[in-house]
């Protein structure tokens, strides 16, 4: 598959890194457009402006919301012969990127971190595409990880907003429980890798288990025991659903906030 690749960063970077590890994309069939050289597969050809080239199978958009505007002026006219292009801008809903780029097919996709070890999570919303633009989508996603479409943009916002952002909710966690064995006189290091280890063998077991994560908890608390009591912390008040809760609609908040900032009126 060809890809034109306007801004790969973090988050498009590590997208491509999968494709091309996975087999599903060639580094010579991929042109990236940065603002400067970052550190991608190699092959892949990296310039300031997009090449003088057959119009490709796919565009991708990977850079900041707020060069939107800046991006659909310098490339539009010339993306507008692609059959698909692919946003992964917070904020940037189907419309927004189809009055920006008239021609293909606009598809919005919510990847997370993760997509680079394969193991991420590719939210996408895209209710008009036709049969060919989901295939061509679908046959691209697929070695990132847990592929969804919505077709109601409330259930994409959800979605989107729990897995773009969960990742760095999950790191925090692991930096937390690091701090609290730090604070019960845990070396620094011993305590990140503990906490580390911890984290992904539990992530691991939840992923792969037919139990719930609920079920799992029950399994490590033995009855009167430590863990229970340290749960007991966690679910008073429902303390840690509610803090979640509440950080969860502070990312959403300001995704509706970006949204309305790329509204055109
Ligand atoms: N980082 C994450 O976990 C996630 C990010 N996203 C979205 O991905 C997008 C990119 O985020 P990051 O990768 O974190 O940012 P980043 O700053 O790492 O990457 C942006 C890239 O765009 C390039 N760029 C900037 N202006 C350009 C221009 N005028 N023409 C061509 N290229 C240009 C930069 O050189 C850079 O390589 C954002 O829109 C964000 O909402 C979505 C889901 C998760
Ligand atoms: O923080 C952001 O705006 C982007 C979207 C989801 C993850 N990173």
């Amino acid at each position: 598959m060809r890809l034109w690749m306007i801004g790969c960063g973090n988050m498009a970077g590590a997208m491509l890194r999968r494709w091309i590890a996975s087999g599903v994309v060639l580094a010579e069939d991929v042109h990236v457009v940065n603002r400067g050289n970052r550190d991608l597969p190699l092959g892949v050809v990296q310039s300031r402006d997009l090449p003088d080239a057959d119009t490709p199978d796919l565009v991708i958009l990977g850079v900041k919301p707020q060069q939107l505007d800046e991006v659909a002026e310098r490339y539009a006219a010339r993306v507008s012969a692609a059959p698909v292009i692919v946003s992964m801008l917070a904020g940037v809903d189907a419309a927004a990127l189809g009055s920006r780029f008239p021609g293909p097919e606009p598809v919005v996709v919510m990847p997370n971190l993760p997509v680079e070890i394969g193991q991420g999570v590719v939210a996408i919303h895209a209710p008009d595409a036709s049969e060919a633009a989901r295939a061509r989508v679908d046959a691209l996603m697929a070695p990132l990880g847990l592929v969804r479409w919505f077709d109601d943009a409330a259930g994409f916002e959800a979605a989107g907003a729990l897995s773009g952002t969960g990742p760095a909710f999950l790191f925090r966690f692991i930096d937390a429980l690091a701090a609290a064995g730090e604070a019960m006189g845990l070396a620094p290091d011993d305590a990140a890798a503990v906490a580390k280890v911890t984290a992904s063998g539990a992530a691991a077991m939840a992923a792969a288990s037919e139990r719930s994560p609920s079920a799992l908890a029950d399994a490590v608390a033995s009855p009167g025991g430590m863990t229970r009591e340290g749960l007991n912390v966690l679910d008073d008040q429902s303390a840690l659903n509610a803090l979640l809760t509440r950080t969860l609609e502070a990312a959403i908040h300001r995704g509706r906030e970006m949204a309305a900032e790329r509204r055109r009126n």
